[in-house]
């Protein structure tokens, strides 16, 4: 089920806006790649081109190749929608649906795919929620609305709701920032968990949780304000934080900038 990503030559625009320059990269099935550096500098627009989300913002576009083993995504032949199912996206803020029941939310996706099997949908139900560790917490109350519980049960339901449709990739821009440091670890854990099945790409700015759950590391930065971000440099994680190639991610992992 994961998939391998290779990023080749990948320039990204807003419009005339030159957001991104030639990303090169690799990330391989079930690991996790983490993506860090100083704000505006491109993490999450790299993050969103993954599933084609990029494309959605007028006048937006992407240069170069994008490679889900071996298959371009933007190739002519490739369907949005598609992609995007098999990369799915968890977001900064928690955005179950609020009135639908936790049930009906894990099983949104499998919905719209057009299953109606009752029994179909609640094993998938139970198995997603147990996959993004939350059943033991929810499954006396499957029936309640999704938006009645605490925002690190909303954000394992999002992931629930996510790997519920079966994804290759999982893509997470910042998925704890909203949450409180147990529920952070408890999200921490659960990658951790995920990346046995799934190859993961994390946009986080907590150093820390970078270094604690990544096999790998990107460090982007820009040069000013208005220039492209680019992708510093990328390698295992233990050696971006012990001893990086590059002066410019020392500098910004000791603090000294950004
Ligand atoms: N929808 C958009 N339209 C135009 N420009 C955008 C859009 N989204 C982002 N940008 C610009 O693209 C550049 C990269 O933004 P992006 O959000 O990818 O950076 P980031 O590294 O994820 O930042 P942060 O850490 O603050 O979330 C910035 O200059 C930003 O202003």
């Amino acid at each position: 089920m994961a998939k391998r990503i290779d990023l080749k030559d990948v320039d990204i625009y807003y419009g005339a806006f030159h957001a991104v320059q030639s990303v090169n990269l690799t990330v391989a099935p079930r690991s996790v790649t983490a993506f860090i550096g100083p704000s505006g500098c491109g993490k999450s627009t790299v993050l969103r081109t993954l599933n084609r989300m990029h494309e959605e913002i007028p006048g937006a576009r992407v240069d170069g190749q994008i490679l889900l083993d071996g298959e371009n995504i933007y190739d002519r032949s490739a369907d949005a929608v598609a992609v995007r199912r098999t990369i799915g996206m968890v977001f900064q803020m928690p955005n179950p649906f609020p009135t639908m029941s936790i049930r009906d939310n894990v099983v949104a996706g499998l919905r719209l795919q057009g299953v109606k099997d009752k029994k179909k949908l609640d094993e998938v139900a139970e198995a997603s929620l147990r996959g993004a560790n939350l059943w033991n917490e929810v499954k006396d109350r499957l029936d309640k609305p999704g938006g009645g519980i605490s925002g690190g049960q909303q954000q394992r339901l999002c992931i629930a709701r996510a790997i519920a449709v079966q994804p290759d990739v999982l893509l997470m821009d910042e998925p704890c920032s909203a949450l409180d440091p147990i529920s952070t670890l408890a999200i921490e854990d659960l990658i951790a968990d995920l990346k046995k099945e799934y190859t993961i790409v994390i946009v986080t700015h907590n150093m820390q949780q970078a270094a604690r759950v990544s096999d790998q590391t990107g460090f982007f930065n820009l040069e000013a304000t208005g220039k492209p971000g680019h992708l510093v440099e990328i390698d295992d994680t233990e050696k971006i934080f012990s001893n990086p190639t590059e002066q410019a991610t020392e500098d910004y992992i000791s603090g000294r900038f950004g």
